[in-house]
């Protein structure tokens, strides 16, 4: 069959390809329903990803958040019609020590392989989840961010301290507000704080126990462990204030991505004896794991409606286009695509 993929050629371009893909395979074949767009995308879009990465990885299709429904599936495993999340990250190995996600050779999609912007997504059978037929789809959409939320709690569950009492989260955007509603349902007794710059952005945090904007946090604040959802040029702000606000031996997630190199209170770092663990992604545990988490707390979801900033139906390349350009205009929430095309 001949397969349609939406590729990023340039920034702010796209040209649709045309691939040959045969059916006598071990692929399951989906079509996507919903998506959404991660600011990694955005990165890729704008070019602000910088001139090498883009050269090295472009052209391909963008998103890696996604949902869709199985339409034909060889092995019989799923049935037709079954509504899936999809896993972008591809394996090509196993490693005792080292997760999916953090090997090398794996590709990821929308970073360098085509991501799920195209007519049907062939994928291993392994990089599905099944949903539950009463979840609300446009939620499901972004499961994969979610996902790395319970991935990098995961990591802080294994590498921390014990010590939960007072949990900190930089960040008052998307990342952070799934990052700070996991902590809550996971540590129900922990003091969970946000911290972030935008009062009405705060305001939706219903669910925390403290909220601070960050010039305005008591300086004899002290937090056991810390999470960083903040990202760019922000980062580096937000990880040295975590530093300065962190009790002695405490953990810091860093999970927002900067283009840059950024500076870091080191002499700090040692003196506090502080543990600083990276999470990048996920991998198929931790979709099995949120899909669950999902089914048994509904409430989770009902929370996570807050993040659906706009749904943007896209049935041509120019409704791609203005999809992008006005998710970069608002400052709340996840862009939906509906996945019409
Ligand atoms: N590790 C991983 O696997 C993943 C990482 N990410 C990364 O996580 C980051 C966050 O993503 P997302 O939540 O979608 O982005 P958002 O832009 O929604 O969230 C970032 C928020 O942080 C706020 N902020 C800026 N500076 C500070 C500061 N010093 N302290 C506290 N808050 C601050 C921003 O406010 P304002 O807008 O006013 O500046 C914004 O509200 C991005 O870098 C993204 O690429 C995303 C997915 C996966
Ligand atoms: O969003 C992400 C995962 O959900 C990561 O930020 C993304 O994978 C980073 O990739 P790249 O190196 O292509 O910016
Ligand atoms: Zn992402």
């Amino acid at each position: 069959m001949i397969n349609q993929v939406y590729r990023l050629v340039s920034a702010r371009q796209f040209e649709v390809t045309y691939k040959d893909r045969s059916l006598q395979s071990d692929y399951v074949v989906v079509r996507p329903e919903y998506l959404s767009i991660c600011a990694a995308d955005q990165r890729y879009y704008t070019g602000t990803r910088g001139k090498e990465a883009m050269s090295a990885k472009l052209p391909m299709a963008l998103i890696h958040e996604g949902i869709g429904k199985v339409v034909f599936d060889r092995s019989g495993k799923f049935k037709i019609g079954t509504r899936v999340v999809m896993i972008p990250n591809t394996p090509t190995e196993v490693d005792e020590y080292c997760a999916e996600n953090y090997l090398r050779s794996s590709k990821f999609r929308s970073s360098g392989y085509d991501g799920f912007m195209q007519d049907y997504v062939f994928l291993e059978a392994d990089r599905l989840v099944e949903l539950p037929e009463d979840i609300n789809p446009k939620v499901a959409a972004f499961t994969e961010l979610i996902t790395i939320a319970t991935h990098s709690i995961t990591r802080f569950e294994a590498k921390a301290h014990k010590r939960r009492d007072v949990l900190g989260v930089w960040g008052d955007g998307n990342l952070g507000y799934i990052t700070s509603l996991l902590l809550k349902k996971k540590y129900p007794n922990s003091k969970i704080i946000i911290f972030g710059k935008n009062q009405y952005k705060l305001d939706h945090f219903s669910f925390v126990d403290e909220a601070y904007q960050i010039d305005e946090i008591p300086e004899d604040l002290l937090i056991d462990h810390a999470f960083e959802a903040v990202g760019g040029r922000g980062s580096e702000a937000a990880i040295n204030q975590i530093i300065d606000h962190i009790y002695p031996e405490g953990s810091i997630a860093i999970m927002g991505v900067s283009e840059y190199p950024i500076q870091l209170n080191s002499r700090m770092v040692l003196e506090k004896g502080i543990t600083i663990i990276g999470s990048s992604r996920s991998g198929r545990k931790d979709f099995v794991d949120t899909v669950e988490l999902m089914k048994e707390f509904p409430d989770i979801v009902d929370y996570l409606t807050t993040l659906i900033g706009s749904v943007q139906s896209i049935t041509t390349i120019g409704e791609i286009i203005e999809a992008f350009e006005k998710d970069l205009t608002v400052s709340w929430g996840k862009t939906v695509l509906a996945w019409n095309i």
